[in-house]
């Protein structure tokens, strides 16, 4: 069996959007419960009450987690307000604590995903629960290892899985504590259509201004729920308190946001001219860059026999703002068509590469 053939039946069995919040970590019963009883009576639609019980912390000697107490915690949660439950797992010992507690939903933390002996070993640990396991992005990004986790855990009979796209690092300050690269997301949406897409705004906002916005650019695009956290009194709280929201600020911003549908039935016909025009400039595209590229080949055969260096940086310079004074006339960003002729650029270059390299 491979990803492509999993149902995930499972996301059948709740709200559509899928929200889960809860904060960041268990600190005591009373916060748990609090705050789990401020999310119920808001009207966020809340469906999965999560905290963080082992918090994997970037310098030691912080608060790494209440430890296994907090799994009672959890339990009260789910008994008290009827929340179904989530945490983090990020070894064995883990995996065998929360299914103990009866936690109904486990997720694999960045810095773990990152990690293929980690990653192999929760996925033992878990051998053929049906239990919902959702694997966040790996820190760095590479799409493959993220895939690769998933089969992992497949390997072991792991059916019921979902993602987190919780962002990326960057060395580079940012106004995002890990940037959102959404193409990646969009790539593992478009290899794997049925596994469930969650948005985690909270990590790669960092901050609570930003989370409306992410949160909304992702259901734009289809995903298929959140994952936000939530304090009862955020500022207080033991770790990540700036991104954190109280329960009623959450139930604001879910109410505030557009849910999209992915089907389009209805408007076929509406969509269908539009896309012909489309797939029509798509084929023009195409065959104007294939021309490009024929007469790339032909001024790289002149350069190899009169060995003329292949990169011509005054020629390059001369093209590449005419590109940028066009995309500013015709009102495109500047960003988009600079990342396409850079793309056009390095592609002349391997193709005369090539022409170079044959004797
Ligand atoms: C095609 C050439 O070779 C390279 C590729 C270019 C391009 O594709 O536009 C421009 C300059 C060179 O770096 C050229 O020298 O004109």
């Amino acid at each position: 069996m491979n990803l492509n053939e999993l149902e995930n039946n499972w996301i059948k069995g709740f709200e559509k959007p899928v929200i889960i919040a809860g904060p960041c970590s268990a600190e005591s019963e009373s916060q748990m419960l609090e705050t789990a009883k401020r999310l119920k009576e808001s009207d966020a639609d809340v469906s999965v009450f999560r905290a963080g019980i082992w918090k994997p912390r970037t310098k030691p000697n912080g608060f790494e987690g209440v430890g296994v107490i907090g799994l009672n915690w959890l339990k009260k949660v789910k008994e008290e307000y009827g929340f179904k439950t989530a945490t983090e797992v990020a070894n064995a010992h883990h995996v065998f604590a929360a299914l103990e507690a009866d936690v109904d939903v486990l997720w694999i933390g960045a810095r773990s995903t990152v990690n293929p002996f980690t990653v192999q070993e929760i996925a033992q640990a878990l051998r053929g629960i049906d239990k919902p396991v959702l694997v966040k992005n790996p820190v760095n990004p590479d799409l493959a290892l993220w895939i690769g986790a998933l089969e992992r855990l497949l390997g072991q009979d792991v059916k019921n899985l979902g993602v987190i796209h919780r962002g990326f690092s960057t060395y580079q300050k940012t106004k995002y504590r890990n940037i959102p690269n959404w193409q990646i997301a969009l790539d593992f949406k478009h290899q794997f259509p049925n596994i469930p897409m969650f948005i985690d705004p909270s990590h790669i906002c960092g901050n609570r201004t930003g989370l409306a916005g992410v949160t909304q650019e992702a259901f734009n695009v289809g995903y298929e729920g959140a994952i936000i956290e939530s304090h009862c009194n955020p500022d207080e709280a033991w770790s990540d308190a700036s991104q954190q929201i109280t329960p009623e600020v959450l139930a604001d911003m879910i109410n505030s946001i557009q849910i999209r549908k992915s089907d389009i039935s209805g408007y076929e016909d509406e969509m269908g001219k539009h896309r012909t025009l489309i797939s029509d400039l798509d084929f023009q595209l195409i065959e104007l860059l294939s021309q490009r590229m024929k007469i790339s080949e032909k001024i790289g055969t002149l350069k190899k026999e009169n060995n003329i260096a292949i990169f011509q940086p005054e020629r390059w310079r001369i093209i590449a703002d005419y590109a940028a004074q066009k995309a500013n006339e015709s009102g495109m960003s500047h960003e988009f068509i600079e990342k396409v002729f850079k793309a056009i650029h390095e592609e002349s270059i391997e193709v005369q590469n090539k022409i170079m390299i044959n004797k």
